[in-house]
């Protein structure tokens, strides 16, 4: 077994004199998968934040391949990729140009930026401008962004949010080949479907406490259940409580 590639230890924000994330302890090795679920407001959002460093915790360490953010950003931001929940494309840029843009940001070369362009499904519409892309065309290249760099750590923020399921699909794929390929991945979902067909575990988030934790084989056994979307009913649902109480 090689070493964590990420590991939080204690972690915990405060915003406005109001505790939003608990303390969290969380490892993940080279090739894991692990979905974040969790209702509205639970703090998926926040967490992931902190884990690319754009948020810094109130308490505790967050150490990815053994970096902190505080001792070398360059270093930490260079291990990962992130696809946040929504972005603004440069208005005019075919997909092409806003790849390549990042691309000499991280001095990948070009011929990255057709591998990841193909990867995604996006090498025919590579010419086409972003403003004209559908949002799952989007969430594509978001996707593709993030992998640009072969960064060992890829977080994603509600990477098939309010897509098809064509796209979902596509997700599930590209992720197993991400994992394949040795990234380690954590997704957040409000698609438990997803999470099942995507991700080997699954930590459940509610009001910034990790409220289960779970494979994704033997979370739905452990509920007495074959599917995910029944264990989640059994925590939030059959207790009368909305998961984001
Ligand atoms: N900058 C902020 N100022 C005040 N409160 C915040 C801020 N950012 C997040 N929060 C609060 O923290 C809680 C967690 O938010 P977060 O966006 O992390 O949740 P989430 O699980 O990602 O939700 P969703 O599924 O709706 O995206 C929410 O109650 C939110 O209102």
């Amino acid at each position: 077994m090689g070493e964590d590639v990420l590991k939080l230890k204690g972690i915990g924000k405060d915003i406005g004199g109001q505790t939003i994330i608990h303390s969290i302890d969380m490892s993940l090795r080279q090739g894991q998968v692990l979905a974040l679920c969790g209702g509205n407001g639970a703090g998926k959002s926040t967490l992931l934040r902190m884990i690319t460093g754009i948020l810094q915790p109130t308490r505790g360490t967050i150490e990815v391949n053994g970096l902190q953010w505080r001792h070398n950003r360059l270093k930490y931001a260079e291990q990962i990729g992130y696809m946040p929940d929504d972005y603004l494309f440069g208005q005019g840029l075919s997909a092409e140009e806003t790849l390549a843009f990042w691309a000499s940001l991280r001095k990948v070369p070009m011929s990255r930026v057709r591998e990841v362009l193909e990867l995604v499904g996006l090498i025919e519409v590579r010419r086409k401008s972003v403003s004209s892309f559908s949002k799952g065309m989007r969430q594509r290249l978001l996707f593709a962004q993030a992998l640009l760099a072969k960064p060992p750590l890829l977080i994603m923020d509600e990477p098939t949010n309010g897509l098809d399921p064509y796209w979902m699909d596509s997700f599930v794929e590209l992720v197993r080949f991400a994992k394949q390929e040795g990234h380690t991945v954590v997704f957040s979902t409000h698609q438990l479907q997803v999470a099942e067909l995507a991700a080997d575990s699954v930590v459940f988030l509610k009001n910034g406490h990790i409220v289960k934790e779970e494979t994704t084989v033997s979370f739905g056994r452990a509920a007495g259940s074959s599917s995910l979307q029944a264990a989640f009913s059994s925590l939030y649902v059959h207790s009368n409580r909305n998961p984001d109480e």
